[in-house]
Protein backbone atom coordinates (compact mmCIF):
# COMPACT_ATOMS: atom_id res chain seq x y z
CA UNK A 1 0.00 0.00 0.00
CA UNK A 2 1.37 3.50 -0.71
CA UNK A 3 0.97 6.06 2.19
CA UNK A 4 0.08 9.66 1.37
CA UNK A 5 1.67 12.29 3.51
CA UNK A 6 1.22 15.46 0.87
CA UNK A 7 -0.96 17.73 -0.62
CA UNK A 8 -1.41 21.14 -0.38
CA UNK A 9 -4.50 21.04 -2.24
CA UNK A 10 -6.98 22.08 -5.07
CA UNK A 11 -6.87 25.43 -6.89
CA UNK A 12 -9.72 24.37 -8.72
CA UNK A 13 -12.69 25.03 -6.78
CA UNK A 14 -11.28 28.36 -4.68
CA UNK A 15 -12.76 30.50 -7.31
CA UNK A 16 -16.35 28.48 -7.46
CA UNK A 17 -18.71 30.98 -6.00
CA UNK A 18 -20.99 28.19 -3.91
CA UNK A 19 -17.61 26.68 -2.34
CA UNK A 20 -17.24 26.81 1.00
CA UNK A 21 -13.52 26.11 2.67
CA UNK A 22 -13.43 23.23 4.61
CA UNK A 23 -10.05 23.04 5.99
CA UNK A 24 -8.12 25.86 5.89
CA UNK A 25 -4.96 23.89 6.74
CA UNK A 26 -5.20 21.42 3.53
CA UNK A 27 -6.96 23.79 1.60
CA UNK A 28 -9.94 21.84 0.98
CA UNK A 29 -12.75 23.27 -0.87
CA UNK A 30 -16.24 21.65 -0.53
CA UNK A 31 -20.42 22.52 -1.09
CA UNK A 32 -21.55 23.24 2.36
CA UNK A 33 -23.68 20.14 2.13
CA UNK A 34 -20.17 18.37 2.51
CA UNK A 35 -20.48 17.27 -1.79
CA UNK A 36 -18.11 18.40 -4.32
CA UNK A 37 -18.05 20.76 -6.71
CA UNK A 38 -18.43 19.58 -10.65
CA UNK A 39 -15.42 18.67 -11.90
CA UNK A 40 -13.25 19.52 -14.81
CA UNK A 41 -10.53 18.36 -16.42
CA UNK A 42 -8.08 19.16 -19.19
CA UNK A 43 -5.43 16.79 -20.21
CA UNK A 44 -2.99 16.68 -23.18
CA UNK A 45 0.10 14.12 -24.30
CA UNK A 46 2.01 14.16 -27.05
CA UNK A 47 2.40 12.69 -30.77
CA UNK A 48 5.73 10.75 -31.53
CA UNK A 49 8.21 10.35 -34.24
CA UNK A 50 10.57 7.48 -34.38
CA UNK A 51 14.31 7.97 -35.87
CA UNK A 52 15.46 4.71 -35.74
CA UNK A 53 13.95 1.31 -34.61
CA UNK A 54 10.42 0.74 -35.54
CA UNK A 55 9.28 -2.70 -36.22
CA UNK A 56 13.21 -3.87 -34.89
CA UNK A 57 12.23 -2.14 -31.35
CA UNK A 58 8.80 -4.90 -31.37
CA UNK A 59 12.01 -7.67 -31.62
CA UNK A 60 14.02 -6.15 -28.44
CA UNK A 61 16.52 -4.18 -30.78
CA UNK A 62 17.35 -0.49 -29.73
CA UNK A 63 15.39 2.63 -31.13
CA UNK A 64 15.11 6.30 -30.81
CA UNK A 65 12.37 8.09 -30.50
CA UNK A 66 10.82 11.81 -29.68
CA UNK A 67 7.45 13.30 -28.60
CA UNK A 68 6.31 15.89 -31.21
CA UNK A 69 4.83 19.47 -30.62
CA UNK A 70 1.82 18.15 -31.85
CA UNK A 71 -0.73 16.97 -29.39
CA UNK A 72 -4.01 15.13 -28.42
CA UNK A 73 -6.23 17.32 -25.97
CA UNK A 74 -9.06 15.87 -23.73
CA UNK A 75 -11.18 17.42 -21.73
CA UNK A 76 -13.79 15.49 -19.11
CA UNK A 77 -16.04 17.44 -17.59
CA UNK A 78 -18.79 16.75 -14.44
CA UNK A 79 -22.47 17.38 -15.46
CA UNK A 80 -25.41 17.98 -13.15
CA UNK A 81 -27.94 15.35 -13.73
CA UNK A 82 -31.07 17.21 -13.36
CA UNK A 83 -34.61 15.26 -11.06
CA UNK A 84 -35.44 12.29 -12.79
CA UNK A 85 -32.55 12.19 -15.25
CA UNK A 86 -30.32 9.03 -15.53
CA UNK A 87 -26.80 9.03 -15.05
CA UNK A 88 -25.02 8.87 -18.30
CA UNK A 89 -20.98 8.92 -19.61
CA UNK A 90 -21.34 11.03 -22.91
CA UNK A 91 -18.16 10.17 -25.06
CA UNK A 92 -17.30 12.78 -27.79
CA UNK A 93 -14.92 11.48 -30.52
CA UNK A 94 -14.95 13.88 -33.43
CA UNK A 95 -11.94 13.14 -35.55
CA UNK A 96 -13.92 9.84 -36.00
CA UNK A 97 -16.89 11.04 -36.06
CA UNK A 98 -18.22 9.61 -33.12
CA UNK A 99 -21.46 10.86 -29.81
CA UNK A 100 -22.70 8.54 -28.10
CA UNK A 101 -25.10 9.09 -24.64
CA UNK A 102 -23.93 5.94 -22.46
CA UNK A 103 -26.19 5.61 -19.73
CA UNK A 104 -23.86 5.30 -16.22
CA UNK A 105 -26.70 2.27 -15.11
CA UNK A 106 -25.34 0.00 -17.72
CA UNK A 107 -21.90 0.91 -17.37
CA UNK A 108 -22.18 0.27 -13.70
CA UNK A 109 -24.03 -2.96 -14.43
CA UNK A 110 -21.62 -4.42 -17.63
CA UNK A 111 -18.43 -3.50 -16.44
CA UNK A 112 -17.63 -1.44 -13.75
CA UNK A 113 -19.77 -3.78 -10.62
CA UNK A 114 -18.36 -6.98 -12.36
CA UNK A 115 -15.86 -8.59 -10.70
CA UNK A 116 -12.56 -7.43 -12.80
CA UNK A 117 -10.61 -10.65 -14.75
CA UNK A 118 -7.43 -10.89 -13.12
CA UNK A 119 -4.49 -13.27 -13.28
CA UNK A 120 -4.29 -12.84 -9.31
CA UNK A 121 -6.64 -12.67 -6.49
CA UNK A 122 -8.63 -9.69 -6.28
CA UNK A 123 -7.24 -9.21 -2.94
CA UNK A 124 -3.80 -8.81 -4.87
CA UNK A 125 -4.93 -6.26 -7.50
CA UNK A 126 -5.35 -2.24 -7.46
CA UNK A 127 -5.82 0.53 -10.05
CA UNK A 128 -2.30 0.59 -9.60
CA UNK A 129 -1.41 -2.98 -10.82
CA UNK A 130 -2.38 -2.34 -14.59
CA UNK A 131 -0.20 -5.77 -15.34
CA UNK A 132 -2.61 -7.87 -13.19
CA UNK A 133 -5.52 -7.45 -15.21
CA UNK A 134 -6.48 -10.20 -17.83
CA UNK A 135 -6.86 -8.61 -20.69
CA UNK A 136 -8.20 -11.16 -23.20
CA UNK A 137 -10.76 -11.47 -20.55
CA UNK A 138 -11.27 -7.86 -20.01
CA UNK A 139 -11.45 -7.13 -23.29
CA UNK A 140 -13.82 -9.50 -24.04
CA UNK A 141 -16.31 -8.02 -21.28
CA UNK A 142 -15.82 -4.34 -22.75
CA UNK A 143 -16.37 -5.55 -26.61
CA UNK A 144 -19.88 -6.85 -25.67
CA UNK A 145 -20.90 -3.96 -23.48
CA UNK A 146 -19.57 -1.53 -26.24
CA UNK A 147 -21.24 -3.66 -28.80
CA UNK A 148 -24.18 -4.18 -27.03
CA UNK A 149 -25.00 -0.34 -26.03
CA UNK A 150 -23.59 2.00 -28.75
CA UNK A 151 -26.95 2.39 -30.36
CA UNK A 152 -28.31 1.15 -33.96
CA UNK A 153 -25.39 2.34 -36.20
CA UNK A 154 -23.04 0.09 -36.91
CA UNK A 155 -19.40 1.11 -35.49
CA UNK A 156 -16.55 1.86 -37.83
CA UNK A 157 -13.60 -0.26 -37.03
CA UNK A 158 -11.82 2.95 -35.55
CA UNK A 159 -14.82 3.47 -33.47
CA UNK A 160 -14.90 0.44 -32.35
CA UNK A 161 -11.01 -0.31 -30.89
CA UNK A 162 -11.40 3.64 -29.54
CA UNK A 163 -14.18 2.98 -27.68
CA UNK A 164 -13.24 -0.64 -26.20
CA UNK A 165 -9.57 1.19 -25.28
CA UNK A 166 -11.63 3.81 -23.22
CA UNK A 167 -14.41 1.77 -21.37
CA UNK A 168 -11.27 -1.05 -20.75
CA UNK A 169 -9.27 2.10 -19.24
CA UNK A 170 -12.61 3.25 -17.20
CA UNK A 171 -13.16 -0.85 -16.28
CA UNK A 172 -9.97 -1.29 -15.04
CA UNK A 173 -9.14 1.28 -13.42
CA UNK A 174 -12.39 2.29 -11.79
CA UNK A 175 -13.49 -1.07 -11.78
CA UNK A 176 -12.16 -1.60 -8.41
CA UNK A 177 -12.53 1.85 -6.76
CA UNK A 178 -15.30 2.19 -3.83
CA UNK A 179 -15.11 6.28 -5.42
CA UNK A 180 -18.74 7.22 -6.49
CA UNK A 181 -19.12 8.82 -10.10
CA UNK A 182 -21.52 11.43 -11.39
CA UNK A 183 -22.30 12.16 -14.80
CA UNK A 184 -20.02 13.42 -16.92
CA UNK A 185 -18.76 13.97 -20.58
CA UNK A 186 -15.34 13.32 -22.16
CA UNK A 187 -14.31 14.33 -25.16
CA UNK A 188 -10.45 13.91 -27.15
CA UNK A 189 -9.29 16.11 -30.27
CA UNK A 190 -6.29 16.08 -31.54
CA UNK A 191 -3.88 17.64 -33.75
CA UNK A 192 -2.36 14.50 -34.90
CA UNK A 193 -2.92 12.99 -38.21
CA UNK A 194 -4.98 9.62 -37.12
CA UNK A 195 -3.19 5.84 -38.59
CA UNK A 196 -0.28 7.93 -39.73
CA UNK A 197 3.23 7.16 -37.79
CA UNK A 198 2.92 9.89 -35.18
CA UNK A 199 1.31 7.82 -32.16
CA UNK A 200 -2.27 9.10 -32.23
CA UNK A 201 -3.42 5.94 -30.75
CA UNK A 202 -0.56 5.78 -28.00
CA UNK A 203 -1.25 9.52 -27.65
CA UNK A 204 -4.64 9.04 -27.32
CA UNK A 205 -4.82 6.29 -25.13
CA UNK A 206 -2.30 8.26 -22.56
CA UNK A 207 -4.68 11.07 -22.13
CA UNK A 208 -7.48 8.78 -21.53
CA UNK A 209 -5.42 7.08 -18.74
CA UNK A 210 -4.48 10.03 -17.32
CA UNK A 211 -7.48 11.67 -17.65
CA UNK A 212 -9.07 8.85 -15.47
CA UNK A 213 -6.63 9.00 -12.69
CA UNK A 214 -6.10 12.65 -12.34
CA UNK A 215 -10.63 12.03 -12.25
CA UNK A 216 -9.76 9.78 -9.32
CA UNK A 217 -7.17 11.90 -7.64
CA UNK A 218 -9.62 14.83 -7.74
CA UNK A 219 -12.38 13.00 -6.37
CA UNK A 220 -10.19 11.40 -3.53
CA UNK A 221 -9.21 14.84 -2.78
CA UNK A 222 -12.31 16.19 -2.74
CA UNK A 223 -14.47 13.73 -0.93
CA UNK A 224 -11.55 12.63 1.20
CA UNK A 225 -11.93 8.63 0.75
CA UNK A 226 -8.77 7.55 3.05
CA UNK A 227 -9.13 4.00 1.17
CA UNK A 228 -10.49 4.18 -2.25
CA UNK A 229 -10.14 0.44 -3.32
CA UNK A 230 -13.40 -1.68 -2.55
CA UNK A 231 -13.76 -4.03 0.17
CA UNK A 232 -12.23 -7.27 -2.03
CA UNK A 233 -9.43 -5.55 -3.10
CA UNK A 234 -5.95 -4.70 -2.34
CA UNK A 235 -6.55 -1.52 0.01
CA UNK A 236 -5.20 1.56 -1.58
CA UNK A 237 -4.69 5.23 -0.92
CA UNK A 238 -4.34 8.35 -3.46
CA UNK A 239 -1.50 9.93 -2.70
CA UNK A 240 -0.70 12.80 -4.62
CA UNK A 241 2.18 15.41 -4.49
CA UNK A 242 0.69 18.34 -6.60
CA UNK A 243 -2.84 17.97 -8.72
CA UNK A 244 -1.59 19.93 -10.87
CA UNK A 245 1.14 17.62 -12.39
CA UNK A 246 1.93 13.49 -12.14
CA UNK A 247 4.69 11.90 -10.16
CA UNK A 248 6.93 9.83 -11.55
CA UNK A 249 5.29 6.91 -9.98
CA UNK A 250 1.76 8.04 -11.62
CA UNK A 251 3.50 8.75 -14.79
CA UNK A 252 4.86 4.85 -15.09
CA UNK A 253 1.20 3.61 -13.48
CA UNK A 254 -0.32 6.13 -16.93
CA UNK A 255 2.35 4.36 -19.11
CA UNK A 256 1.07 0.97 -18.36
CA UNK A 257 -2.58 1.33 -18.22
CA UNK A 258 -1.77 3.23 -22.00
CA UNK A 259 -0.09 0.13 -22.87
CA UNK A 260 -3.28 -2.27 -22.29
CA UNK A 261 -5.02 0.27 -24.14
CA UNK A 262 -2.39 -0.01 -27.39
CA UNK A 263 -2.44 -3.76 -27.32
CA UNK A 264 -6.31 -3.15 -28.12
CA UNK A 265 -5.21 -0.98 -31.11
CA UNK A 266 -2.00 -2.55 -31.88
CA UNK A 267 -2.14 -5.96 -31.20
CA UNK A 268 1.66 -6.62 -30.07
CA UNK A 269 3.45 -3.17 -29.19
CA UNK A 270 6.91 -2.70 -28.26
CA UNK A 271 5.70 -0.11 -25.70
CA UNK A 272 7.70 2.69 -26.95
CA UNK A 273 4.89 4.77 -28.18
CA UNK A 274 3.10 4.80 -24.97
CA UNK A 275 6.14 5.72 -23.21
CA UNK A 276 7.17 8.28 -25.60
CA UNK A 277 3.51 9.79 -25.35
CA UNK A 278 3.75 9.60 -21.46
CA UNK A 279 7.70 10.67 -20.60
CA UNK A 280 7.76 12.71 -23.65
CA UNK A 281 11.74 14.33 -24.95
CA UNK A 282 14.03 12.50 -26.84
CA UNK A 283 14.86 8.71 -25.42
CA UNK A 284 16.52 5.87 -26.13
CA UNK A 285 14.58 2.61 -26.34
CA UNK A 286 14.63 -1.24 -25.72
CA UNK A 287 12.01 -3.18 -25.14
CA UNK A 288 13.25 -5.30 -22.28
CA UNK A 289 15.48 -2.82 -20.48
CA UNK A 290 13.00 0.46 -21.14
CA UNK A 291 13.42 4.56 -21.89
CA UNK A 292 16.53 6.07 -21.59
CA UNK A 293 16.41 9.90 -21.73
CA UNK A 294 19.08 11.61 -23.98
CA UNK A 295 18.82 15.04 -22.68
CA UNK A 296 19.46 16.52 -26.58
CA UNK A 297 19.02 19.91 -27.44
CA UNK A 298 16.22 20.99 -30.02
CA UNK A 299 16.32 19.56 -33.99
CA UNK A 300 14.25 20.56 -36.36
CA UNK A 301 12.38 18.07 -38.05
CA UNK A 302 9.69 17.96 -41.21
CA UNK A 303 7.13 15.69 -41.32
CA UNK A 304 5.63 15.36 -44.41
CA UNK A 305 1.68 13.31 -44.78
CA UNK A 306 1.75 10.67 -47.78
CA UNK A 307 -2.19 11.18 -46.75
CA UNK A 308 -2.04 7.09 -47.29
CA UNK A 309 -3.86 5.45 -44.39
CA UNK A 310 -2.55 1.86 -42.99
CA UNK A 311 -3.34 0.08 -39.97
CA UNK A 312 -0.29 -0.40 -37.54
CA UNK A 313 -1.88 -3.81 -36.27
CA UNK A 314 -1.31 -5.18 -39.88
CA UNK A 315 1.81 -3.91 -41.06
CA UNK A 316 3.37 -5.55 -37.44
CA UNK A 317 1.95 -8.21 -38.64
CA UNK A 318 3.45 -8.55 -42.27
CA UNK A 319 6.73 -8.39 -40.79
CA UNK A 320 6.22 -11.19 -38.52
CA UNK A 321 4.87 -13.40 -41.11
CA UNK A 322 7.99 -12.27 -43.51
CA UNK A 323 10.38 -13.06 -40.31
CA UNK A 324 8.85 -16.55 -40.36
CA UNK A 325 9.14 -17.13 -43.94
CA UNK A 326 12.67 -16.14 -43.94
CA UNK A 327 13.59 -16.26 -40.12
CA UNK A 328 17.74 -15.67 -40.82
CA UNK A 329 17.58 -12.68 -43.71
CA UNK A 330 14.92 -10.71 -41.16
CA UNK A 331 17.12 -11.23 -38.31
CA UNK A 332 20.02 -10.14 -40.21
CA UNK A 333 17.92 -6.82 -41.21
CA UNK A 334 16.64 -6.08 -37.91
CA UNK A 335 20.68 -6.57 -36.38
CA UNK A 336 21.20 -3.90 -39.18
CA UNK A 337 18.71 -1.85 -37.89
CA UNK A 338 20.07 -2.24 -34.31
CA UNK A 339 23.56 -0.99 -35.03
CA UNK A 340 22.40 1.94 -37.34
CA UNK A 341 20.17 2.94 -33.93
CA UNK A 342 23.05 2.62 -31.71
CA UNK A 343 25.08 4.33 -34.35
CA UNK A 344 22.48 6.96 -34.94
CA UNK A 345 22.65 8.25 -31.11
CA UNK A 346 26.55 8.38 -31.12
CA UNK A 347 25.79 10.96 -34.21
CA UNK A 348 23.18 13.03 -32.47
CA UNK A 349 25.07 13.20 -29.01
CA UNK A 350 28.08 14.23 -30.77
CA UNK A 351 25.85 16.95 -32.36
CA UNK A 352 24.48 17.80 -29.62
CA UNK A 353 27.88 18.37 -28.08
CA UNK A 354 28.74 20.33 -31.02
CA UNK A 355 25.53 23.10 -31.22
CA UNK A 356 25.72 23.25 -27.00
CA UNK A 357 29.24 23.97 -26.75
CA UNK A 358 29.91 25.87 -29.78
CA UNK A 359 32.83 24.40 -30.68
CA UNK A 360 32.53 23.34 -34.37
CA UNK A 361 33.35 24.49 -37.85
CA UNK A 362 31.28 23.98 -40.45
CA UNK A 363 32.34 21.38 -42.16
CA UNK A 364 32.83 19.00 -38.95
CA UNK A 365 28.80 19.86 -38.83
CA UNK A 366 27.91 19.05 -41.87
CA UNK A 367 30.17 15.52 -41.85
CA UNK A 368 28.23 14.39 -39.12
CA UNK A 369 24.80 15.48 -39.89
CA UNK A 370 25.82 13.91 -43.32
CA UNK A 371 26.79 10.57 -41.52
CA UNK A 372 23.25 11.11 -39.84
CA UNK A 373 21.68 11.38 -42.96
CA UNK A 374 23.37 8.35 -44.43
CA UNK A 375 22.45 5.96 -41.61
CA UNK A 376 18.50 7.45 -42.17
CA UNK A 377 18.64 6.36 -46.27
CA UNK A 378 19.84 2.78 -45.01
CA UNK A 379 17.47 2.52 -42.59
CA UNK A 380 14.37 3.11 -45.09
CA UNK A 381 15.71 0.64 -47.62
CA UNK A 382 16.27 -1.71 -44.67
CA UNK A 383 12.41 -0.76 -43.97
CA UNK A 384 11.53 -1.00 -47.76
CA UNK A 385 12.96 -4.80 -47.57
CA UNK A 386 10.46 -5.22 -44.94
CA UNK A 387 7.62 -4.57 -46.81
CA UNK A 388 6.56 -1.65 -44.85
CA UNK A 389 7.40 1.31 -47.35
CA UNK A 390 5.00 2.40 -49.90
CA UNK A 391 5.50 4.38 -53.26
CA UNK A 392 4.64 7.43 -52.13
CA UNK A 393 7.06 7.42 -49.25
CA UNK A 394 9.89 6.45 -51.70
CA UNK A 395 9.05 9.33 -53.57
CA UNK A 396 9.08 11.75 -51.15
CA UNK A 397 12.33 10.03 -50.11
CA UNK A 398 13.42 11.12 -53.69
CA UNK A 399 11.96 14.71 -53.64
CA UNK A 400 14.14 15.29 -49.98
CA UNK A 401 17.16 13.82 -51.73
CA UNK A 402 16.90 16.19 -54.28
CA UNK A 403 16.76 19.32 -52.12
CA UNK A 404 19.75 17.78 -50.08
CA UNK A 405 17.93 15.93 -47.48
CA UNK A 406 17.69 12.14 -46.01
CA UNK A 407 13.92 11.05 -45.17
CA UNK A 408 12.41 8.02 -44.14
CA UNK A 409 8.95 6.91 -43.45
CA UNK A 410 8.48 6.88 -39.43
CA UNK A 411 5.87 4.16 -36.99
CA UNK A 412 4.39 1.60 -38.68
CA UNK A 413 5.21 2.81 -42.43
CA UNK A 414 2.72 1.27 -45.12
CA UNK A 415 1.96 5.22 -45.73
CA UNK A 416 2.07 7.92 -42.84
CA UNK A 417 4.46 10.37 -42.39
CA UNK A 418 8.09 10.35 -43.64
CA UNK A 419 10.35 12.42 -41.75
CA UNK A 420 13.13 14.43 -42.62
CA UNK A 421 16.03 16.11 -39.97
CA UNK A 422 16.83 19.28 -41.10
CA UNK A 423 20.60 20.04 -40.46
CA UNK A 424 20.80 24.04 -39.87
CA UNK A 425 23.20 24.59 -42.93
CA UNK A 426 19.95 24.16 -44.94
CA UNK A 427 18.69 27.53 -44.71
CA UNK A 428 14.90 28.56 -44.51
CA UNK A 429 14.46 29.74 -47.73
CA UNK A 430 15.96 26.28 -48.88
CA UNK A 431 13.19 24.56 -46.58
CA UNK A 432 10.75 26.68 -48.04
CA UNK A 433 11.38 25.93 -51.32
CA UNK A 434 11.45 22.23 -50.56
CA UNK A 435 7.92 22.14 -48.64
CA UNK A 436 6.24 24.18 -51.22
CA UNK A 437 7.58 21.88 -53.83
CA UNK A 438 6.07 18.74 -51.66
CA UNK A 439 2.77 20.47 -51.62
CA UNK A 440 2.88 21.34 -54.95
CA UNK A 441 2.66 17.41 -55.52
CA UNK A 442 -0.24 17.08 -52.59
CA UNK A 443 1.50 16.35 -49.63
CA UNK A 444 1.17 18.37 -46.27
CA UNK A 445 3.97 19.37 -44.77
CA UNK A 446 4.84 20.03 -41.03
CA UNK A 447 7.79 21.89 -39.78
CA UNK A 448 8.50 21.30 -36.30
CA UNK A 449 10.85 20.55 -33.31
CA UNK A 450 12.04 17.08 -31.49
CA UNK A 451 11.24 16.40 -28.01
CA UNK A 452 8.85 18.40 -25.65
CA UNK A 453 7.15 17.94 -22.38
CA UNK A 454 4.81 14.65 -22.42
CA UNK A 455 1.43 13.94 -20.48
CA UNK A 456 0.06 16.89 -19.00
CA UNK A 457 -2.63 18.49 -16.39
CA UNK A 458 -3.91 21.56 -18.29
N1 LIG B 1 -8.00 11.41 -31.40
C1 LIG B 1 -8.44 10.15 -31.42
N2 LIG B 1 -9.70 9.87 -31.05
C2 LIG B 1 -10.14 8.61 -31.06
N3 LIG B 1 -9.42 7.55 -31.45
C3 LIG B 1 -8.16 7.75 -31.85
C4 LIG B 1 -7.61 9.06 -31.86
N4 LIG B 1 -6.36 8.96 -32.30
C5 LIG B 1 -6.13 7.65 -32.55
N5 LIG B 1 -7.20 6.91 -32.28
C6 LIG B 1 -7.32 5.44 -32.42
O1 LIG B 1 -6.06 4.95 -32.84
C7 LIG B 1 -6.18 4.22 -34.08
C8 LIG B 1 -4.98 4.52 -34.96
O2 LIG B 1 -3.91 3.83 -34.46
P1 LIG B 1 -2.66 3.39 -35.36
O3 LIG B 1 -1.72 2.75 -34.45
O4 LIG B 1 -3.11 2.61 -36.55
O5 LIG B 1 -2.07 4.76 -35.86
P2 LIG B 1 -1.02 5.71 -35.21
O6 LIG B 1 -1.01 5.51 -33.73
O7 LIG B 1 -1.33 7.07 -35.70
O8 LIG B 1 0.33 5.19 -35.88
P3 LIG B 1 1.68 4.58 -35.23
O9 LIG B 1 1.25 3.51 -34.29
O10 LIG B 1 2.43 4.02 -36.40
O11 LIG B 1 2.38 5.71 -34.60
C9 LIG B 1 -7.48 4.67 -34.69
O12 LIG B 1 -8.05 3.58 -35.36
C10 LIG B 1 -8.33 5.04 -33.48
O13 LIG B 1 -8.96 3.87 -33.03
C1 LIG C 1 5.83 -0.46 -35.80
C2 LIG C 1 6.14 -0.12 -34.35
O1 LIG C 1 7.51 -0.48 -34.12
C3 LIG C 1 6.03 1.36 -34.07
C4 LIG C 1 4.65 1.95 -34.22
O2 LIG C 1 4.68 3.32 -33.88
C5 LIG C 1 5.24 -0.95 -33.47
C6 LIG C 1 5.65 -0.91 -32.01
O3 LIG C 1 6.80 -0.67 -31.69
O4 LIG C 1 4.77 -1.18 -31.18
Amino acid sequence: MLESNTTPLPTIAKSHNNVSNSDDESNLYLFADGSCPDLTIAISAPGKVILHGEHSVVYDKLAVAASLGLRTHLTLNEQKSYQGQQGFIKIELPELGLIHTYNMIDVQNELLNKQLPLTKSAAQFNWEKPNLINHEELLHMVEEFVNKNSGSTPLSHHQQLSLYSLFYLLTGIFGSLNVPLKSFTLKTETNLAISSGSGSSASYSVTIAAALIQYLRLKAVFIRIKDVSKSNYKSSRVWCTSLKKFDDKELEIISNWAFLAEKIIHGTPSGIDNTICTYGSIVEFRKSTGPKQLNLCEFRLLLVNTKVKRDTKRMVKNVLVLKQRHPEIIDLILNAMDEISKNAISCLRQLNHFHVSNEWDELELQLWYDKLGELTDMNQHLLQALGVSHPTLDSICSICKSAGLYCKLTGAGGGGYAISLIPPHITEEQVVKLTENLQSQGFETILTKLGGPGVTID
